[in-house]
């Protein structure tokens, strides 16, 4: 037991009171901080405690006001007095205040403006004895132990109580981010309508796959060093289809199937160059190779996952982001197709307003970017990027030359912004991010569907 509770205890065996636990903490000479916590510890059975609030002023005089008043002069002979009679109800405010005496909470808002006074509480408690008060406290025993049931000392030991009401420990959990939540409601969309999820593990890829397997000519912009990674260790791909691979570099170079190519010099070293893929359609690009090396059969694919873009970052730009990409391939389609999968697509996401604006792409012909109604900011913003995938890049790569590819590209990133109110895509995603966000963000839910 502790010289605290001691001195409490036995205080209160003779005493009805405590009156004030600050005013016994200086007179048996404790801390009253340490007194504080035996009397916690007390409280309730062994003592019945009231806690109370003691307030006091104390003050300073400012010379800075009697000199404003003209009272006195500071100067280099130091004080000097200025007149004879002064009416100083400052300072019989402060005596006032000193006796305790009611002063208007007016006045003590001036006084505390000039700093004249300094509010002050501290707490005390007033203690008296409880229902099971004695003078020495029987420890209880918070465990049953294998000990004390040999022992046979459970029969006299004082259990303590169960606390119902304590406070458990938070539980750990995990949680997912918020990028990954939309996600999900994406991947359901897709699933719903019949798409397989395309394999996305490679972020590396070679140029050839992810620029001129999609009719991208080698000088195109995109392939510069300002907008692409490419890498330095593992800088070539290992392997190509060689056959495909010839194929490719003649229609970049003279065309064919109706077309007339670039008329330039397609060079190999180029296309073996690795990058971090700049765009999930290099994913695509391969699929349908590898669709068209068997017996023709249509294909629903989709595909969210990272790519790589060479770019400043600022609110709205990332280097590494996400692409939601889905196609379709069969024979006979038309941009009429397009445009029906786009809006039965959409509409799963609550979006029903539409509009596309004619665009280009290197792989796609006619290409159309996505716009759509935005009720909060009352104008057309532009969700994503859809086409037709050229002739110069399905029949090289062996598809039927009725069969025709619609597809879509969209970042993950913009409407996981939208639907969760973040404006600065730095918050979302990166070393910025705040856990709490990712912790507290509710679940998501995307449209009707
Ligand atoms: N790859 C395009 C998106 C897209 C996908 C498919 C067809 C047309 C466009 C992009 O990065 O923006």
């Amino acid at each position: 037991m502790s010289e605290a509770e001691d001195a409490i205890l036995q205080f209160l065996q003779s005493n009805n009171e405590i009156a004030d636990s600050q005013q016994f903490a200086t007179s048996v000479g404790l801390q009253h901080a340490e007194l504080e916590n035996v009397i916690k510890s007390l409280h309730g059975f062994q003592l019945v405690v009231a806690q109370r609030k003691l307030g006091d002023g104390i003050f300073k005089i400012g010379s800075a006001q009697a000199r404003k008043n003209g009272w006195i002069d500071i100067g280099k002979n130091g004080v000097v007095r200025k007149v004879e009679h002064v009416e100083d109800c400052v300072k019989d405010l402060l005596n006032r205040i000193k006796n305790k005496e009611v002063v208007s909470d007016g006045d003590i808002a001036d006084l505390k403006k000039r700093k004249l006074i300094d509010k002050l509480t501290w707490k005390g408690y007033s203690l008296t004895r409880g229902p099971k008060y004695t003078i020495k406290r029987k420890k209880v025993v918070t465990d049953l132990t294998r000990e004390i049931l040999q022992r046979g000392d459970w029969k006299d030991l004082e259990f303590k109580e169960y606390n119902l009401n304590a406070g458990a420990r938070p539980i750990e959990y995990g949680c997912d981010h918020p990028l990954l939540k939309v996600r999900e409601q994406f991947q359901n969309i897709f699933l719903q309508m019949g798409f397989v999820e395309m394999p996305t593990n490679k972020f590396v890829e070679s140029s050839f796959w992810n620029f001129d397997a999609l009719f991208q000519p080698q000088q195109h912009p995109a392939r510069d060093s300002h907008d692409t990674f490419f890498l330095r260790a593992c800088s070539t791909t290992r392997q190509l289809p060689e056959y495909y691979v010839e194929k490719v570099k003649h229609v970049h170079e003279s065309g064919g199937y109706g077309s007339k190519g670039y008329g330039y010099k397609w060079k190999r070293e180029e296309a073996n160059k690795n990058v971090l893929r700049t765009h999930t359609t290099a994913v695509s690009s391969r699929m349908l190779y590898l669709l068209a090396q068997e017996p023709f059969q249509p294909r629903k694919y989709y595909s969210i996952d990272r790519v790589f873009r060479n770019e400043a970052v600022d609110r709205t730009h990332l280097a590494e982001f996400h692409q939601i990409e889905g196609l379709i391939c069969d024979r006979g389609l038309t941009l009429g197709d397009l445009k029906g999968v786009l809006r039965s697509f959409f509409a799963r996401l609550g979006i029903s307003k539409l509009r596309f604006k004619p665009a280009y792409n290197p792989y796609t012909e006619p290409s159309m970017e996505i716009f759509s109604y935005h009720e909060g900011l009352k104008k057309w913003v532009e969700i994503g990027n859809s086409g037709m995938f050229r002739p110069e890049m399905l029949l090289p790569m062996g598809l039927p030359d009725d069969v025709s590819v619609i597809a879509w590209g969209l970042s993950l990133e913009r409407p996981t912004m939208i639907l969760y109110g973040i404006d600065n895509i730095r918050d979302l995603f990166g070393h910025k991010v705040d856990m709490n966000l990712i912790e507290k963000n509710p679940i998501c839910r995307l449209g009707m569907y």
